[in-house]
């Protein structure tokens, strides 16, 4: 598509703020943007890693000055924490949009075809899907505002015949030249190649991109409505909502819609993602065939474990802190809350009243919280004999990964209360009496 063109799809009466590098790309699109709207202004990053980041701040404040734009250059700490310098320096970037930006307003990079293009080989070599042969979207949400990249019809070609017939300067970055990152090696070794055979391929790798860009947003409606039948309707309050699925709702799709599903999930939460092969994993491990106590599939931090109808995500770290294996003392003067190893949390709440639902008498004494041992046994209130510990938390269902970590009240040598799933025998407060109710966040 013509730049013009592609300009004067920008609504006139919203306001603006383009991403300002210094260099031919967005140097062109703030000319063309300023000359077609009113509310324009521009932000530079500078990152102090060139020694010419001066000079590309100056370059920005002599083009700001001459098209009459108001610019803001916001200076940022580029921290790599193990990151590449380049990761490193683009969140950096977005941060900084993310806080420049105004609710309301649509921050333009000037990101074109060929970069398109570009994004699409790099996301084939890395083995993307639909959602990463996308490419980069036209428009998404950012901070307060949006983010929209007006030139990903436009190829380099039109944007450096448009600077040279407005006669505008811009600042060459010659990390550009670097052949050893490899958006450079593409654009220096292969574009060239596959334009001269080709030469309308930003127009029809473009589309590809859009055409992936339309399935995708088609897919994941398809998951999300099957995600919401796939959320069971009886909540496991040890299991947060939203961290659980219907084990036979899985089994009910077809491998494809299964594992759509769980990308979406997967992303919704927050969590990396899987890959095929990985997926396929959970199919083996977790979905096909019978339960199975130990089977799990891990990664980064987090983890998939079936038991009875559900399929678990769970965040590791909680679940691999270690256990202390000295009690932990608990003073009680009203209500408390005691920090358990991995940051679940037990809370006291002082209840001198008593309704529904055991409470923990007030006034023991000696009181510690511990962890099973094995060969425990107890009782709860309202039931006739005593069992082990093992037999009763099958039966209050409690998911495995969890038994080790329930927290044990004892007062003196005595289990008193099991977490929030039960009070012993002889250790609940009867109804008018002061006690305290437990509940144990272990999410
Ligand atoms: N220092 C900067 N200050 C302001 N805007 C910038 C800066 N660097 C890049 N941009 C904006 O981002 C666009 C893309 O820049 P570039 O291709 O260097 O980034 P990228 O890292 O490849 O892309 P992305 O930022 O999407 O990851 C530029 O055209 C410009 O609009």
């Amino acid at each position: 598509m013509p730049l013009k063109q592609s300009i004067q799809t920008l609504p006139e009466d919203r306001r603006y703020c383009v991403a300002l590098s210094g260099g031919l790309d967005s140097s062109v699109l703030l000319h063309a943007v300023a000359r077609r709207c009113s509310e324009v202004r521009a932000v530079h990053v500078h990152h102090g890693l060139s020694p010419n980041a001066d000079q590309w701040q100056r370059h920005c404040e002599t083009l700001c000055e001459q098209l009459g734009v108001p610019l803001d250059v916001v200076t940022v700490d580029v921290r790599k924490d193990g990151k590449g310098l380049e990761d490193a320096a683009r969140e950096a970037r977005y941060q900084a949009f993310i806080q420049q930006l105004q609710p309301d307003e649509i921050l333009l990079t000037a990101h074109h075809g060929d970069d398109q293009v570009e994004t699409l080989l790099m996301r084939l070599g890395r083995g993307s899907g639909v959602r990463g042969l996308a490419g980069m979207a036209a428009r998404r949400p950012l901070g307060a505002g949006e983010l929209w990249r007006p030139l990903l019809g436009v190829s380099r070609s039109e944007l450096e015949d448009y600077a040279r017939s407005h006669r505008l300067s811009w600042i060459e970055d010659e990390s550009n030249d670097d052949l050893q990152f490899d958006r450079n090696f593409l654009r220096h070794r292969v574009m060239p190649t596959l334009r001269e055979r080709w030469p309308h391929l930003v127009d029809s790798w473009g589309q590809s991109a859009a055409l992936c860009a339309e399935s995708e947003v088609l897919l994941e409606e398809y998951a999300r409505e099957d995600l919401a039948r796939l959320t069971p309707e009886s909540a496991d309050p040890h299991a947060a909502a939203g961290w659980v699925l219907s084990l036979p709702g899985l089994q009910g799709l077809s491998p494809a819609r299964r594992h759509q599903v769980l990308r979406v999930w997967f992303r919704e939460r927050g969590v990396p993602g899987l890959n095929r092969d990985r997926l396929a994993e959970v199919d083996r491990q977790l979905i096909d065939g019978r339960e199975d106590a130990g089977a799990c599939v891990a990664w980064e931090g987090w983890a998939l474990r079936r038991f009875r109808q559900g399929l678990y995500l769970l965040n590791g770290t909680p679940l691999e802190a270690p256990l202390p294996s000295q009690p932990i003392p608990v003073e009680l003067s009203g209500s408390g809350r005691v920090v358990l190893p991995g940051g679940a949390v037990l809370v006291f709440e002082r209840d001198d009243f008593g309704g529904n639902g055991s409470r923990l008498a007030a006034g023991l004494t000696e009181l510690s919280i511990r962890w099973r041992q094995g060969g425990e046994r107890c009782q709860p209130e309202g039931r006739a004999h005593s069992q082990t510990l093992k037999k009763l938390l099958q039966e209050y269902a409690l998911a495995p990964w969890w038994r080790a970590r329930l927290p044990l009240i004892y007062s003196g040598e005595t289990l008193v209360a099991a977490g929030d799933l039960w009070v012993c025998k002889g250790f609940s407060a009867a109804p008018g009496q002061p006690g305290y109710r437990l509940r144990w966040y272990n999410f």
